[in-house]
């Protein structure tokens, strides 16, 4: 059985906030592996990673990293798979750096880019599961299921209260 994710960051540190990811692919029963792979780092190892995500059967790639967040771009250009980039926020700019680096990519390269931080991860998760049920019936079916589930769960708490003196 092939995984569909792989969920790579620039560094273990990142793995608080890209854990997010794979739970969100867990919660929909979409398979993951998580490692980390640095552009900076380990640059062989990055190209080793993007030539071979297409062979290993991975159909999407999420990369995290902060900073000077050059790793999903880097991704994007060694392979035809999709590749979803999540800034991670930074001690020195809040995150701001790693989502100028990620999101400016030039034509003909492309990251979908994701919000800041764990937010972020977290909907790189479902975007992915969002994506590999465009051809899985039962995948759309659970995310399906579970946004009306959420969308009970807002309006059961949208009603702040009243008063009235009549
Ligand atoms: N942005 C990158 C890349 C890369 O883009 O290849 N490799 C590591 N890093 C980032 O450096 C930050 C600090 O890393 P350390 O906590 O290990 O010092 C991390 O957020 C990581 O993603």
């Amino acid at each position: 059985m092939t995984i569909p994710v792989a969920v790579v960051m620039g560094s273990q540190s990142d793995w608080e906030t890209m854990k997010e990811a794979c739970d969100a692919l867990s919660q929909f029963g979409v398979g993951w592996k998580a490692e980390v792979v640095s552009a900076h780092r380990t640059p062989k190892r990055l190209v080793e990673f993007a030539e071979q995500a297409v062979d290993e059967g991975y159909q999407i790639i999420v990369a995290g990293a902060g900073g000077a967040a050059h790793l999903p771009g880097m991704i994007a250009s060694l392979t035809p798979l999709p590749v979803l980039g999540v800034p991670v926020k930074s001690r020195a700019l809040s995150g701001l750096d790693s989502l100028l680096s990620i999101v400016q990519m030039p034509k003909g390269v492309a990251v979908g880019t994701l919000a800041i931080g764990a937010s972020g991860a977290w909907n790189a998760g479902l975007l992915a599961a969002q994506m590999l049920a465009t051809r899985d019936p039962d995948l759309l079916k659970r995310i399906a299921d579970w946004k009306a589930s959420r969308a009970d769960e807002v309006l059961a708490d949208a009603q702040l209260g009243q008063e009235s003196f009549e």
